[in-house]
C-alpha cells in the first residue's frame, strides 16, 4: 500500500484514470514526470529544454548577476523578510513573465505547454506560477527545507533547472538532497539542463554548499493553485 496515497497529487491521479483526453497530445517527457510524481513525488529530466536554450539563459543570468541586479534572498513571507545567512546564501532576482526578454519567453512557452498538459490530463488547477533566477556563490547552501516558508499553501510543485557551466562537476559540490517519505536522502547533481521537479508541501530538500569558485546557477519556480 502506498504511504502516500492519499495526498493532493496520488488524488489527481486517481481523477486521472477516467480521462480519455491523455491520448490527444500525448507528450512521452511529460508522462515520464507525472509517473515519477505519482511514484516517489519528485522527477529528473535531463533534457526538457533544448540545449540552446540552457546556453542562452546561462548568459542571461550572468549578465543579470554582474550587473548586480540579483539580491540577497530571504525567508519568511513577504511583510516580513529577513536574510538569514544560516539558512540560505543565495542571490536571487523574481522574473516578471509580462515583462520577459526572447529567451525567458521561449523559457515560459515551454512551462506553460507543461501546465497546460498537466491541467487537462491530471485536472492539476495550477492557475499562477512564480519564478526566480538564482545564484548560489563560493560558500552558500539552502539548509534543509520545505517550499511553504512564505505560508502559501498554493505551491504544489516546485521546479529547479540548472544553468551550470557545461564544466560543472560533482566537486562543486551544490548538490541539491532531497529527502523521500521514507527520510532517504536522494543526492541530485545539478547539473546543466537537467530540471527537478517535487511536489513542493511534502518533501524537505537542501543544497548542499557549494565548494569551489565556479558559481552554481539556476531558475527555481513554483506551480501554484488557486
Ligand atoms: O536550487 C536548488 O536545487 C533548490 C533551491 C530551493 O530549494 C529553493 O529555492 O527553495
Ligand atoms: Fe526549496
Amino acid at each position: 500500500m502506498h504511504a502516500f496515497q492519499n495526498n493532493w497529487l496520488v488524488k489527481k491521479m486517481q481523477e486521472r484514470l477516467i480521462s480519455d483526453d491523455i491520448f490527444a497530445g500525448y507528450n512521452q517527457t511529460y508522462e515520464t514526470i507525472i509517473e515519477d510524481l505519482q511514484n516517489k513525488h519528485f522527477s529528473v529530466v535531463d533534457h526538457f529544454f533544448p540545449s540552446h536554450l540552457i546556453i542562452s539563459l546561462q548568459k542571461e543570468i550572468l549578465i543579470k548577476y554582474q550587473a548586480d541586479d540579483l539580491k540577497k534572498a530571504a525567508i519568511g513571507n513577504k511583510t516580513n523578510e529577513i536574510i538569514e545567512k544560516e539558512i540560505r546564501g543565495d542571490f536571487i532576482q523574481w522574473i516578471n513573465e509580462n515583462n520577459v526578454n526572447d529567451i525567458e519567453k521561449e523559457y515560459f512557452d515551454k512551462i506553460n505547454d507543461f501546465v497546460t498538459y498537466l491541467n487537462r490530463t491530471c485536472f492539476m488547477g495550477i492557475l499562477h506560477k512564480e519564478f526566480h533566477y538564482a545564484v548560489y556563490p563560493k560558500g552558500t547552501f539552502y539548509q534543509r527545507h520545505l517550499d511553504t516558508f512564505q505560508n502559501d499553501q498554493r505551491r504544489k510543485l516546485s521546479m529547479v533547472l540548472y544553468l551550470n557551466d557545461e564544466n560543472w562537476t560533482i566537486d562543486n559540490g551544490g548538490e541539491l538532497v532531497i529527502y523521500t517519505k521514507e527520510n532517504k536522502a536522494e543526492t541530485i547533481i545539478p547539473l546543466p539542463g537537467r530540471l527537478v521537479i517535487f511536489e513542493s508541501q511534502l518533501l524537505e530538500h537542501e543544497v548542499k554548499p557549494v565548494l569551489k569558485n565556479e558559481k552554481r546557477l539556476s531558475i527555481t519556480g513554483w506551480l501554484k493553485t488557486r
